[in-house]
């Protein structure tokens, strides 16, 4: 089952604050999204009002053709883990898994009790005394096990340490083979997980910024190694976002493609083109430099 998902116009306003502006974009049903924004973006804001959570202020979000607020269909089909705070959660994570299992039409519990294994989760302790990246892999243990059509991981892997973190991103993975359905993974740990990402979203002080697949993103810059002096005279005339240097080598990323022949001419002196990053992007369109 795939849902599409539409925000149409949406603003959300907290008294004086405006978190959300004016923001319509389309996600096609079945893919991993990534949603990037730097602190204060209004990423969980606009993430909260999918999962029924709130209303938008103004505008309209659709899930499937539907508005989801206190839509019990849509809210079935729609998970959001986030940082949820278990301190007051005496239930055990078996008997967790197994209430979740209960509420979630597509849950599949044998999947979800060997993911506890895999992430080493004690499966008779209460969830309150499960340590703060033990909670965070029972979050990401109940929103893949879920397998609902929409899931929503908002920064929810925080607490992980590294190789935890590199479990969740296989299953992630593997799982998304065996049952497609729509991940919208919000992040500023752009350069850990920018291999997962299909699309990205990214969005800046409460306004919606650019869509786009991750490999047409990334094409839109290049990276400049070679020998310094040799870096220094090609990138007069370009849009440097960053340069960095080791011993003699340089090199510099540079936002807007290059002409044929300017590449042409870049290896004829010796240097070496390569791809940006989505991290270099996504720290070029949100920095201060913008004026934002
Ligand atoms: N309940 C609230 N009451 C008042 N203002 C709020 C509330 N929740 C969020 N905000 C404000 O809305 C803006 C967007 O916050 P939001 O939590 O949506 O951002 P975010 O992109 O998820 O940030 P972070 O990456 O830091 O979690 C911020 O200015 C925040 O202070």
């Amino acid at each position: 089952m795939n849902l599409d998902i539409e925000f149409d116009r949406v603003s959300i306003r907290y008294g004086d604050v405006e978190a959300v502006k004016d923001m319509s974009f389309r996600l096609d049903g079945g893919k991993i999204y990534g949603l990037l924004g730097r602190n204060g973006a209004g990423k969980t804001s606009l993430l909260s009002v999918l999962a029924s959570f709130r209303e938008p202020s103004s505008g309209t979000v659709k899930v499937g053709g539907e508005q989801p607020f206190e839509n019990a269909k849509i809210m079935r089909e729609v998970s959001f883990l986030y940082d949820i705070d278990y301190k007051d959660e005496s239930d055990k994570v078996k008997a967790a898994i197994e209430t979740v299992a209960g509420y979630r039409p597509r849950f599949d519990t044998e999947y979800a009790l060997r993911l506890a294994r895999n992430f080493n989760l004690p499966l008779d302790k209460p969830l309150k005394e499960l340590s703060k990246g033990m909670q965070s892999a029972f979050n990401v243990t109940i929103g893949l096990a879920s397998r609902s059509p929409v899931t929503i991981l908002d920064e929810v892997y925080l607490g992980m340490d590294a190789p935890t973190r590199e479990i969740f991103y296989r299953e992630l993975l593997e799982d998304q083979e065996r049952h497609p359905r729509t991940f919208i993974l919000s992040t500023h740990l752009v350069s850990e997980m920018d291999y997962l990402f299909e699309e990205v979203i990214i969005i800046h002080k409460g306004r919606f910024v650019l869509q786009d697949d991750y490999e047409s993103l990334t094409s839109r810059g290049v990276s400049i190694t070679g020998p310094a002096q040799k870096v220094d005279e090609f990138t007069p005339g370009l849009k440097v976002l960053n340069v960095q240097q080791l011993g003699s080598t340089k090199s510099a990323i540079v936002y807007g493609e290059l002409s044929e022949e300017s590449k042409h001419a870049a290896r004829r002196a010796g240097l070496e083109l390569g791809p940006i990053s989505l991290q270099d992007l996504f720290i070029h369109i949100t920095g201060e430099e913008q004026g934002t």
